[in-house]
């Protein structure tokens, strides 16, 4: 059996909580096994559009990213989140090393192309380099992965990071017995999205369809757990939505929903 890598996702609301990050990149950083962080922070992105007075509009969860846009989620994501969260963790113990998907070309993507509705700069994953990104890791080395990614072009796209989380998932798997875990600010995927604590410990497809149907399930869960199946079925052995103060426990599956075929 091959060797277990961790490929973990921290979203925006954890990212934008000073407290509650520096708890979950403890418990990153003291995984057992090689671990990449995907890190999302539309949150930030948006508050710093914001005080430049650049309207945020997201459509189906994806941010609508002209070039004013483009240039702000580039400096928040492979600027101001990703070189925090890697000098936190270097603070903790892991060399962290910060990427964007443009870097030792490891995510390549193609700009979205227009239909209905024009998105501008967003990316479109087409490749993953798992080589690259082993190579990174065989040097002693943890990637934390921010969501831009290139294009053949020469362009640099903004790209979900739900998405950039499952790619890189099924990437590794090739080599790896990959875990995939998402952690956000909720305990789990919620059978009642009122209830805080209605947490579904085991998640199937057939339930999926029925939680849409009602709404319990909605929103940015959709995008995530379309993503979470998506990897299931392309050779990732396990994956989990918790919250992000349970990555130690969510690891060997004492804690959050798990996703299963
Ligand atoms: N049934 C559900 N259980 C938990 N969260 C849900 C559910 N339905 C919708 N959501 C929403 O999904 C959000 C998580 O997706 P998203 O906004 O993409 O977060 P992030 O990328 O920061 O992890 C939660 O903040 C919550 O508001
Ligand atoms: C194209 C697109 O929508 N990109 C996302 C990337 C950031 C992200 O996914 O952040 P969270 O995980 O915190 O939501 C955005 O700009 O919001």
């Amino acid at each position: 059996m091959s060797q277990t890598l961790y490929v973990v996702k921290i979203g925006g609301n954890v990212i934008d909580n000073p407290e509650a990050c520096a708890r979950f990149l403890k418990a990153f950083a003291q995984l057992d096994a090689p671990q990449i962080l995907v890190h999302g922070g539309g949150k930030v992105a948006t508050q710093v559009a914001a005080k430049l007075q650049i309207e945020t509009q997201m459509v189906d969860g994806r941010r609508i990213t002209d070039k004013p846009m483009l240039d702000v989620v580039t400096m928040v994501y492979g600027g101001l989140v990703n070189k925090n969260l890697v000098a936190q963790l270097q603070a903790e113990g892991c060399n962290a090393i910060g990427l964007t998907g443009a870097d030792g070309g490891i995510i390549r993507s193609v700009k979205r192309p227009v239909k209905t509705i024009d998105y501008g700069f967003v990316g479109d994953i087409e490749a993953v380099n798992g080589e690259q990104i082993n190579a990174i890791l065989s040097s002693g080395l943890t990637p934390i992965i921010a969501p831009l990614t290139y294009s053949a072009e020469g362009l640099l796209l903004n790209t979900n990071a739900d998405t950039m989380a499952s790619a890189t998932a099924v990437a590794m798997s090739e080599a790896f017995e990959v875990n995939l875990i998402y952690c956000f600010e909720k305990k789990g995927v919620l059978s009642d999205p009122d209830d805080d604590d209605a947490v579904i410990a085991k998640l199937i497809p057939a339930t999926y369809e029925e939680y849409k149907t009602t709404g319990a399930i909605n929103k940015g869960m959709i995008p995530k757990l379309d993503n979470a199946f998506a990897a299931l079925n392309s050779g990732v052995t396990q994956v989990t939505i918790c919250h992000a103060d349970e990555l130690a426990n969510a690891v060997s599956g004492g804690a959050g929903t798990a996703i299963v075929l």
